[in-house]
């Protein structure tokens, strides 16, 4: 039998299972493709937030790296959480000298406001990361913490994405996921666009949604879609598995994963 398609994510392992490595890998068994990992932090994390997190050596990051490219191989890499200047830059090169697109998604900070990037290393995320991107995907916060563009309204997305795309990554998704009204998301290569819509589902149970959707678009494109195809189909899984996110804790709850897999429970 032949192998699926392999996806490797580099990023930080959340405890709880909704977000970071755990979040990439199960996406990844739901869309069809063999997923690895490179771990780059560990974080002790539940649905109220992150209570502690500590980083790899970049040894230890660029060694995983190296395990799985130089044997196994890959078809699209995947970034989330990188913690540190050191790694970004680490992780950077080692991505330019990988020939499969990258999706990176510029984690800053997790959804209850906990900090997964030094601001010290925002600068290596414009200069050395966001241009060896194949798609970006940072969210509004994103945004505004590597370019001086606040997105208060759909309009604003196309002058956010300009702003990324300055950085040099070939698209970028603007993801409009914290605007109100349709969850509208800005996909662009600076001459195409594609506004990618969909409705937004009134459920707080929504850990993982950006890892989720950057490994979703990284399974797509192993599997050799063009772009605007991985994005959309993406878009799509990401929705459905937001409309059947549950509760779990005390807290904000996963998305659902299996959505696509399992019979409605
Ligand atoms: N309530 C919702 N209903 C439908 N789609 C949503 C909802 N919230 C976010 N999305 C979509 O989920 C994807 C991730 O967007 P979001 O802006 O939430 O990313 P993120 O901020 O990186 O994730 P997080 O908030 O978990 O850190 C986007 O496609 C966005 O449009
Ligand atoms: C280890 C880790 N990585 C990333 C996120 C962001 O999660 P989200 O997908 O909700 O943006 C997180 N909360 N924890």
């Amino acid at each position: 039998m032949s192998a699926p398609p392999g996806v490797l994510t580099v990023a930080g392992s959340d405890s709880g299972g909704g977000a970071g490595i755990q979040a990439d890998l199960k996406t990844m068994l739901a869309l069809g493709v063999h997923g690895m990992s490179v771990l780059t932090a560990v974080t002790a994390q539940n649905s109220l937030g992150v209570q502690g997190a500590w980083e790899l050596p970049v040894e230890a990051v660029r060694a995983q790296y190296r395990s799985v490219v130089d044997d196994i191989g890959v078809q699209a890499v995947k970034t989330g959480m990188l913690s540190s200047a050191e790694l970004v830059e680490a992780v950077a090169d080692l991505i330019s000298g990988t020939d499969a697109p990258a999706v990176v998604d510029p984690v800053g900070v997790s959804k209850h406001g906990d900090p997964l990037l030094a601001a010290s290393a925002l600068d290596s995320v414009r200069t050395k990361l966001l241009p060896v991107a194949t798609v970006a995907t940072p969210n509004l916060d994103e945004v505004a913490q590597l370019t001086d563009v606040r997105v208060g309204s759909e309009p604003d997305m196309r002058r956010a994405a300009r702003a990324v795309l300055a950085f040099g990554p070939r698209w970028v998704v603007i993801k409009g996921g914290h605007l109100s009204g349709d969850a509208v998301d800005l996909l662009t290569d600076g001459s195409e666009e594609h506004w990618l819509r969909a409705p937004r589902h009134d459920n707080r149970h929504t850990h993982g949604t950006g890892c989720t959707l950057a490994s979703a678009i990284a399974s797509e494109l192993a599997k050799g879609r063009p772009v605007p195809e991985a994005v959309t189909t993406a878009k799509a899984y990401v929705t459905g598995a937001i409309a059947s996110g549950f509760a779990l804790g005390e807290g904000i709850g996963p998305v659902d994963h299996a959505w696509n897999l399992n019979p409605p429970r």
